[in-house]
């Protein structure tokens, strides 16, 4: 599914959050967004997922505009551990999800199973989420969003609340996915090396007011690896030069 945002600006009463913004994210992309505290990063997605009205401008997937949450849009949040039910175990979790699209019980239980597999947490869909470290309960979070089988996946700062191994794993785990499931991915991130490892494209944004200033196409060769794209010259020149838009944008501003 292509996400095309177009003259997209939000205020809150009388601050304007967002300038208008224009983006195509095509299908099967996968688009990181960075920027500065309070550049409107969070803002953009959530206009983008249907949870949020924009003052102007229209998000459309593939030609349909988005005036609610859509069907085939997942969002996964930071805070796993609000966004899990306690009370249900992982598998009850799952199943959640999928209620809207009332599937044979059958079909649901083994899109649960293979799902569950897909994130590494094969055999512990009986358990509930506070039986689950942190990484594993986002792993939750994260298959619970693959269970309806989207097309577009929103991330906002998935991973900033867990530690760096656990961090590391589940980049490459949602990179992964994106193969295996062919889905569209915009991920918000405040890590700069985040955003360059896991994007085809990273857009900069700048704060006060928030607005897109630059969007930077990844050349890095598929598929990533924590040590091989790392460590190339290419990848500390796109991350040098992501940080220093991030952090100086005025001396940098383009558009
Ligand atoms: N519900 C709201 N009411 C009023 N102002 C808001 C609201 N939500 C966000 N803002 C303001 O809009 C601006 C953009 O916020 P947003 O959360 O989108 O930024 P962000 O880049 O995601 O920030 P962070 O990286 O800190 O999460 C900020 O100045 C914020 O204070």
């Amino acid at each position: 599914m292509d996400i095309t945002v177009d003259g997209l600006a939000k205020r809150y009463g009388e601050h304007l959050a967002l300038e208008p913004v224009s983006i195509k994210i095509g299908q099967g992309e996968f688009v990181t967004i960075v920027g500065p505290s309070g550049c409107g990063k969070s803002t953009l997605l959530m206009m983008m997922a249907g949870l949020l009205a924009p003052s102007e401008g229209v998000v459309r997937l593939d030609d349909t505009p988005v005036d609610g949450p859509p069907q085939g849009v997942s969002v996964v949040f930071q805070d796993y551990g609000r966004s899990l039910f306690p009370w249900l175990t992982v598998r009850r979790n799952l199943a959640m999800a999928a209620v809207a699209q009332k599937l044979p019980r059958p079909v649901l239980e083994a899109r649960i199973e293979r799902v569950l597999a897909s994130v590494g947490l094969a055999g512990q869909g009986a358990k509930h989420p506070w039986q689950l470290s942190g990484g594993m309960q986002q792993r939750v979070a994260i298959a619970r969003a693959l269970v309806a089988e989207p097309r577009v996946l929103l991330m906002d700062e998935p991973f900033a609340a867990v530690d760096a191994q656990t961090r590391a794993d589940l980049e490459d785990l949602v990179l992964r996915l994106r193969d295996e499931y062919g889905v569209t991915i915009a991920l918000v991130t405040h890590d700069i090396d985040e955003s360059v490892y896991l994007a085809d494209r990273v857009l900069v944004l700048a704060a006060g007011p928030g607005r897109l200033i630059r969007d930077i196409a990844v050349d890095l060769p598929t598929p990533r690896g924590q040590l091989t794209t790392k460590r190339l010259p290419r990848f500390a020149d796109l991350r040098a030069e992501v940080f220093s838009l991030v952090m100086r944008p005025e001396l940098q501003e383009v558009r």
